[in-house]
């Protein structure tokens, strides 16, 4: 079974590209996906960390956004509660697919190379697009500012070194039909 990771920075279309690989059926895991899931099902487990984003019964990611990209020993003490608990989920997911026998599967992991996760995996994919349409993309999500996507850059590798330790680049500047391009290349060449 092939594993692939696909990573880059913020707003650089992993999600846009990780769609592309479903429509090719190949099977696809999402960090920030099982982030989300934790919260809803288990959101005592963050409210007891940072009771003031615990409002209505939900963990407001907002608040959430504002503490942590703005105090590093609680975003490391999040992290240090999440990360073991998403990787977990990421090994039953390649466990399951290679019980039912799949061919390729793609893992988005954003902060792959900040965590060091590359060397489970067989090939590397970095979304990459130029830095003013990664703003613009960015900019574009409801609560986001400069001075947090400043923030959230700060705690990235930056996009040029990402790219030179990816094994392939995916562009994703271009329109959907280029993305589309580039992934049938990388799974039938
Ligand atoms: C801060 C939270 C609540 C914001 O959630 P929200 O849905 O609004 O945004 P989203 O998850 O899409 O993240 C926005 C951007 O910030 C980046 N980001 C999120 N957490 C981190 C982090 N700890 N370090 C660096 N970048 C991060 C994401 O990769 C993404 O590019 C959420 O990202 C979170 O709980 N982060 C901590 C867990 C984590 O490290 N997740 C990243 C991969 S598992
Ligand atoms: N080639 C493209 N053509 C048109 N829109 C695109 C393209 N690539 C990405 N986008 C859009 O740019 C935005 C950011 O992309 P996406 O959400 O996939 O980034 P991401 O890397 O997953 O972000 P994050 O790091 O925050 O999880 C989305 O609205 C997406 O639809």
């Amino acid at each position: 079974m092939k594993k692939i990771a696909l990573t880059g920075s913020i707003a650089m279309g992993k999600t846009f590209i990780a769609n592309i690989f479903k429509q090719f059926s190949v099977a696809v895991y999402d960090s920030d996906l099982a982030v989300k899931e934790i919260f809803e099902q288990q959101p005592e487990l963050i409210a007891k960390l940072f009771p003031e984003c615990y409002v209505d019964g939900k963990i407001d990611k907002n608040i959430l956004s504002q503490i942590i990209f703005n105090d590093p020993q609680k975003r490391k003490k999040l992290e240090s509660i999440l990360h073991p608990l998403v990787a977990k989920k990421r090994e039953i997911f390649i466990r399951r697919e290679k019980y039912k026998r799949t061919k390729i599967l793609v893992c988005d992991i954003a902060l792959l190379f900040e965590k060091n996760y590359q060397r489970y995996f067989d090939q590397v994919v970095v979304a990459s697009a130029p830095k003013f349409m990664q703003n613009k993309r960015a900019m574009a999500r409801k609560f986001m500012t400069q001075d947090r996507l400043s923030s959230i850059l700060k705690l990235q590798m930056p996009d040029h070194k990402k790219r030179i330790k990816a094994d392939k680049v995916v562009y994703t500047g271009g329109n959907r039909g280029s993305v589309y391009r580039q992934i049938k290349s990388l799974l039938y060449s």
